[in-house]
């Protein structure tokens, strides 16, 4: 395969299975709502609701600014939808939308901690859909308008304008308007183009054409050099088939009436139409250095691949994140809203968007600094062909485009609130953002880039081998299935899965030609320890964690994943008798707990049971070392059931002394203790302590033992609320993972990335 086609490959794909169950397992859906006031006591149910929430009533009531005081109203967004464009699907009614609707809910949040509801209104009456949302304004900040079809979507928003005081937002006009001209700009840059002079095709007259073209005019592009097509061909002044007001403003004098015909010579094509729409033909009858933004999803006009097998001189983009470039309006509408709500903006307006283009362009010029390269597949990215816009995990979005919105709304007199201090609102805007999702995602990433062998040790079981499909299907190398041929072919069959597709090797341990070189192996480290070689050989021949261990040890796998089947201290056994701890180094288990936005790494979770103080000394310096390979400065607290010696008691006095032996290490992280756990998370609580040296609340909580560190995480997970990741085996001289009993297939395959990154440190 040519390079350029190479690059240009999809990173991960999703099979429809793993689309369904994501959605469906757990609680199904992609949210829910959480209660942020207390509801646990009689007072705390007359504060909340009867009499206490007639107070704010009546406040609200006599200034209805209050309302963003005293409720939700100043961070909810509605995400509302008819159905009649969703995505590039087509007209599929109002509850086919629910999904994506929800999708653009958790991304408000994740992306920019805008909270949102997703609203589906079944009616296509554009009057009936205008009443429905006109009366909704008390509730929200602003209204995400989302997939409802042209041209009823221009007259929706239009109106919905006129009649209501807060924002709404079209995102399928503005959102990907604003993208997709950032990107635009950007390629022309690349490309030694004019904005005046390129001729641009827009494939699709609909909301997403439309207002890109809107915009891009307004940005200075010759409406001359503008030709938008639709299902009829090209849109000619004159043409009367298919037409309408919005497309009729854009209607150019040309002899061109096929896609075909325009696409001929052009410099830039946009796709807002259709998978398939642009043939091979059409891109190769394109002008040199040609730009082609192919933005339909979930499937583009034209791939990559296909492009790049036409040709190597194009700028590519589309709408898909597993491609690079990515033109999607996720990389506006929640910083876009974050901007809006936080100034109380009525609207937002074109120099708002207009902020947010340049914002976004500038971002993708900008060196990228060290902390944010996590993000960009672990390497440095650089303005280019293959980077001419920011990616969507960029921790940058969430101070960069906000603070130029806000700035515009402020400017441009429709804030209700202004800010005055920019550079706290954008430090306070950082703060918003928890690096583990890029961090994640950069580790991934990075094991893309170098794949590895890793060997999942119990493929047999079904949920392994749906994990090790799905390692494969992500091209993070190749996973190795340990087992019966049989049994792993009737599991692949029972899973539905093509056991045929690259990336997935059968290893049968019985029949291996390896059985000798690893039994030969284990038996020289245990011949000492009461083992005779046909002990060895039936630990090889038998069981699958021992041979997977001595794949790795060999330097026949570079990881390996175990521990569905068998518990977490005897699977780590198994690996010891084949795996020595790297020198100089302790073997811990560190779990990775996010919470609320928050990450914290929790150790020893695995190995100690009742560690001395020197042990913890260690356990404290293994997890601030694995902390800051994950992307994090480590302030580490030594936790105990007491604070700085109160109340006193010899568990804690165990912590103290390992805070002692590490003051006599040089070390190059924050740590103290002993503290009890608020202290350490508490800003608040540990400001009463002035003298404690951590800088802020702990990201890295050594727990006194094994019994509260294992009680806590469990209870995070179960009661808080909390993803758990882990316990991550650190301070192996290989890299090997073991997962807990009956663990499901998305924490198997998170933790045979992790044995894969591991394997390339
Ligand atoms: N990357 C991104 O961020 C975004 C991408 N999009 C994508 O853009 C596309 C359009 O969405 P949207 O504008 O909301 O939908 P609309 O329904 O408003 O518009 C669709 C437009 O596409 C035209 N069209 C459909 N099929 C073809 C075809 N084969 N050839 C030429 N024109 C065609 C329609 O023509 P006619 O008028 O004749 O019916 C219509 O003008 C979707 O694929 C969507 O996924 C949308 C928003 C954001
Ligand atoms: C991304 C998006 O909003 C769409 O394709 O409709
Ligand atoms: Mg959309």
């Amino acid at each position: 395969m040519p390079d350029t086609e190479k690059k240009q490959r999809p990173v991960t794909s999703v099979t429809d299975n793993e689309a369904l169950e994501f959605h469906a397992m757990g609680r199904p859906g992609k949210l829910e709502i959480n209660a942020t006031k207390p509801m646990a006591t009689q007072r705390d149910l007359s504060l909340a609701y009867s009499p206490g929430v007639a107070v704010p009533v009546k406040a609200i009531a006599a200034d209805p600014a209050t309302a963003y005081d005293y409720t939700t109203r100043g961070n909810m967004v509605a995400v509302i939808s008819n159905g009649t464009a969703i995505l590039g699907l087509g007209n599929l009614g109002a509850l086919a939308s629910k999904p994506v609707m929800e999708g653009k809910s958790v991304l408000f949040k994740r992306f920019a901690d805008v909270d949102s509801i997703d609203l589906e209104v079944d009616t296509e009456n554009v009057d009936e859909f205008i009443n429905c949302v006109r009366f909704l304004g008390p509730s929200f900040g602003g209204i995400n308008l989302e997939d409802i079809k042209a041209p009823d979507c221009f007259i929706i928003e239009q109106r919905l304008r006129e009649l209501m005081d807060i924002p709404v937002f079209h995102d399928d006009q503005h959102g990907t308007a604003i993208i997709a001209a950032a990107g635009l700009i950007n390629a022309l840059e690349l490309t030694g183009r004019d904005l005046k002079t390129t001729k641009l095709v827009c494939n699709g007259a609909g909301a997403a054409a439309i207002a890109c073209v809107e915009l891009i005019k307004a940005m200075g592009f010759a409406p001359e050099n503008i030709t938008l097509c639709d299902t009829k061909g090209v849109i000619y002044q004159g043409r009367t088939e298919g037409m309408n007001q919005w497309k009729s403003a854009h209607a150019v004098k040309t002899k061109a009436r096929t896609l075909e015909e325009a696409m001929k010579g052009a410099d830039v094509v946009f796709g807002l139409s259709q998978k398939g729409a642009f043939s091979e033909k059409m891109i190769r009858s394109m002008a040199d250095r040609p730009v082609i933004f192919a933005m339909a999803n979930p499937d583009p006009e034209i791939t990559p691949e296909e492009v790049a097998r036409i040709r190597d001189d194009a700028i590519m983009a589309t709408g898909r994140s597993d491609y690079p470039n990515q033109v999607n309006n996720v990389l506006g509408f929640p910083y876009i809203f974050r901007g809006a709500l936080d100034v109380r903006a009525t609207t937002i307006n074109d120099a708002m968007k207009i902020a947010a283009v340049q914002a976004l362009a500038n971002l993708a010029r900008e060196d990228v600094p060290d902390d944010v390269v996590a993000a960009y597949q672990g390497n440095r990215p650089r303005f280019g062909a293959q980077y001419i816009i920011p990616v969507p995990f960029d921790p940058r979005l969430i101070s960069a485009i906000p603070v130029a919105v806000a700035q515009a709304a402020i400017d441009s007199g429709v804030a209700r609130k202004p800010i005055s201090d920019m550079a706290a609102y954008a430090r306070e805007l950082s703060a918003r953002r928890d690096p583990i999702a890029s961090t994640l995602a950069s580790l991934y990433e990075r094991v893309r880039r170098r794949p590895k062998r890793v060997v999942f040790a119990e493929a047999e079981e079904e949920q392994v081998m749906r994990a090790a499909m799905s390692y494969a299907n992500q091209e993070l190398g190749t996973a190795i299935l340990l087992g019966r041929e049989d049994l792993i072919r009737q599991t692949a069959e029972r899973a539905g899965i093509d056991l045929n597709r690259p990336g997935l090797e059968i290893v049968n341990a019985r029949i291996s030609t390896r059985v000798e070189a690893y039994t030969d192996y284990l038996y020289a480290r245990l011949q000492r320890k009461g083992y005779l070689h046909r002990d060895a050989q039936r630990l090889i021949h038998n069981d699958r964690n021992h041979f997977a261990a001595c794949m790795v040890a060999l330097g026949d796998a570079d990881g390996m994943v175990t521990g569905i089947t068998r518990n977490y201290s005897t699977a780590l056994e198994d690996v010891r008798r084949c795996i020595d701890m790297k020198p100089g180094h302790r073997v811990i288990g560190v779990s990775i707990a996010l919470c609320r936005g928050r990450t914290v790494f929790v150790a020893d979770t695995a190995v100690h049971d009742m560690p001395n103080a020197e042990e913890l000394a260690d356990i404290a310096v293994e997890a601030a070392g694995f902390a800051r390979r994950m992307g994090y400065q480590p302030r580490v607290a030594m936790l105990a059931y007491s604070t700085f010696g109160h109340p006193s008691g010899e568990r804690s006095e165990r912590v103290r002394e390992a805070v002692k032996i590490l003051d006599k290490r040089r070390l190059d992280f924050e740590y103290d203790g002993e503290m009890a756990a608020d202290v350490a998370l508490n800003r608040k609580v540990m400001e009463q302590y002035p003298f404690c040296r951590l800088s802020g609340p702990a990201n890295v909580l050594v727990m006194p033992a094994f019994h509260s560190a294992s009680i806590s995480t469990k209870m995070l997970q179960e009661l808080g609320g909390s993803t758990v990741i882990g316990p991550i085996l650190v301070g192996l001289d290989k890299a090997v993972q073991i997962t807990s009993m009956g663990a499901k297939d998305s924490d198997i395959v998170n933790m045979a990335a992790i044995a894969a990154y591991t394997a390339g440190s």
